[in-house]
């Protein structure tokens, strides 16, 4: 096989005319690709053998240059698929910026780099030329090391957060017309933030007047997609013939979940916390609370996350790694708490909203929602922290503590997300 053509048959299921067949629909439609060579083995190296769905349905979109609006279930893949597509355009000699992935927060953008860099990482040292370079310029980073880094020798790839990102645009240091591919990660998350909304619409009318563009766009949850693909054309923020790859979109909640919930008074929630993970006994679980609201801070009340943490701390001893994130922490703390649950072993991680989009811990087999989310979105990423294991079929369970007049709420997620959740006995 010659450099920059695809092998696609590490990425077929093997054997069978159905794989026979999967494999003319792909190849017919991505053999013009360019993912280098090195980078498929580093995949099939680091266990991506199998396509998953929507990388076998987006791939092909993807790889033909199109704008796409990547719409799949949680834990689907969608980051390889947009990462294949950025390494098949990329030419790594020209020192320039050709790649810009958009996330929401600092933890999805540490995690996405370090997929980035563990493709682009070259194990073979009689491979020569220059190498792709993926720098995290992201909040809480340190801007005048990275401003330095761009001046000097500018990396390939950069993986941003909106906010950091403005900054480098600002000072001319990353120039959008040099971007062959911009993607934006937890789209919908974007939009719907007060914070993000106005600099990304910026960026994205911006972008449009580049000549030689991709946008990518991508979630698990595109509310209202029709209206969001109307907008983005009108808006042209994509071309007009962007492609909306839609997988499962009849079931947007991953099928391998079993949804539980138990009713309990809200001062007995923590009891019920620990009835729960002592019968459960949980490798690894997250537990989800509530952002503390201002009056409650006000009031000088502690948060969810600080009695739940010093409430199992002292209470439940089946598990040693017990770690806590949220948004008041310091970002050294932040990424402490999670690079110590992913040393392997068993973690109980009590956790905000701020971990409920894109954070990637496989080992996950348990949610549990202390606090109910606000919304069918996020009950939906909230689960889907679980089950991120696209071939096995390891059951994980997603639990809701909830008071008797919170069952109306969760019912109307069941109806919008479809699926069913059982109920538990109370402990009593
Ligand atoms: N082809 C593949 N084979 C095996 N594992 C894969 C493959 N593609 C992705 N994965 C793994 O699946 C998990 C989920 O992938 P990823 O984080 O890209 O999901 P996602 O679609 O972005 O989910 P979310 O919407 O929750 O952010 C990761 O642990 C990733 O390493």
């Amino acid at each position: 096989m010659s450099q920059g053509e695809v092998d696609f048959e590490k990425w077929l299921p093997t054997g069978g005319f159905e794989g026979g067949r999967i494999h003319l629909e792909i190849h017919l439609e991505i053999c013009q690709a360019h993912v280098p060579e090195h980078i498929l083995q580093r995949a099939e190296e680091v266990g991506f053998v199998e396509p998953t769905d929507v990388q076998r349905e987006a791939l092909p979109t993807l790889l033909s240059g199109r704008d796409c609006i990547l719409h799949a279930q949680t834990g689907s893949g969608k980051t390889l698929a947009y990462l294949l597509l950025i390494f098949s355009v990329i030419n790594v000699q020209r020192s320039v910026v050709q790649a810009l992935i958009v996330v929401p927060t600092r933890e999805l953008g540490i995690q996405v780099a370090k997929v980035a860099r563990m493709l682009a990482a070259k194990v073979d040292l009689e491979l020569e030329g220059k190498t792709c370079t993926v720098m995290a310029l992201l909040d809480g980073g340190i801007l005048k090391r990275q401003k330095s880094w761009l001046k000097a020798e500018p990396p390939t790839i950069v993986v941003a957060t909106i906010g950091s990102l403005c900054q480098m645009l600002e000072k001319h240091l990353i120039k959008l017309e040099t971007m062959k591919v911009l993607v934006i990660d937890e789209v919908d998350f974007m939009f719907n933030s007060s914070k993000e909304v106005s600099s990304l619409r910026k960026l994205l009318t911006k972008y449009s007047s580049v000549n030689s563009r991709q946008t990518i766009l991508a979630s698990a949850s595109i509310p209202q997609h029709r209206r969001f693909l109307y907008d983005c054309i009108q808006q042209k923020w994509t071309k007009s013939d962007v492609v909306h790859v839609h997988v499962n979109p009849v079931n947007p909640m991953p099928s391998r979940l079993h949804h539980r919930f138990m009713i309990c008074g809200k001062n007995e929630r923590l009891q019920t916390l620990l009835y729960l993970l002592e019968t459960d006994e949980p490798k690894s679980g997250i537990i989800f609370v509530g952002e503390q609201s201002e009056k409650s801070k006000r009031a000088g009340h502690e948060p969810s996350s600080t009695l739940v943490i010093n409430y199992l701390i002292a209470s439940y001893n089946k598990c040693s790694e017990i770690r806590l994130l949220e948004e008041d922490m310091n970002f050294n703390s932040r990424a402490a708490s999670l690079s110590e649950i992913r040393q392997g072993g068993s973690y109980l991680l009590v956790a905000t909203d701020i971990a409920a989009r894109g954070v990637d811990l496989p080992e996950t087999t348990h949610i549990y929602n202390f606090d109910l989310p606000r919304s069918a979105v996020d009950y939906l990423h909230r689960s889907g922290r679980t089950g991120r294991k696209p071939f096995s079929d390891e059951k994980c369970t997603v639990t809701s503590m909830i008071t008797a007049e919170e069952r109306f709420a969760l019912q109307k997620f069941e109806n919008e997300l479809m699926f069913q959740c059982e109920e538990l006995d109370n402990v009593d």
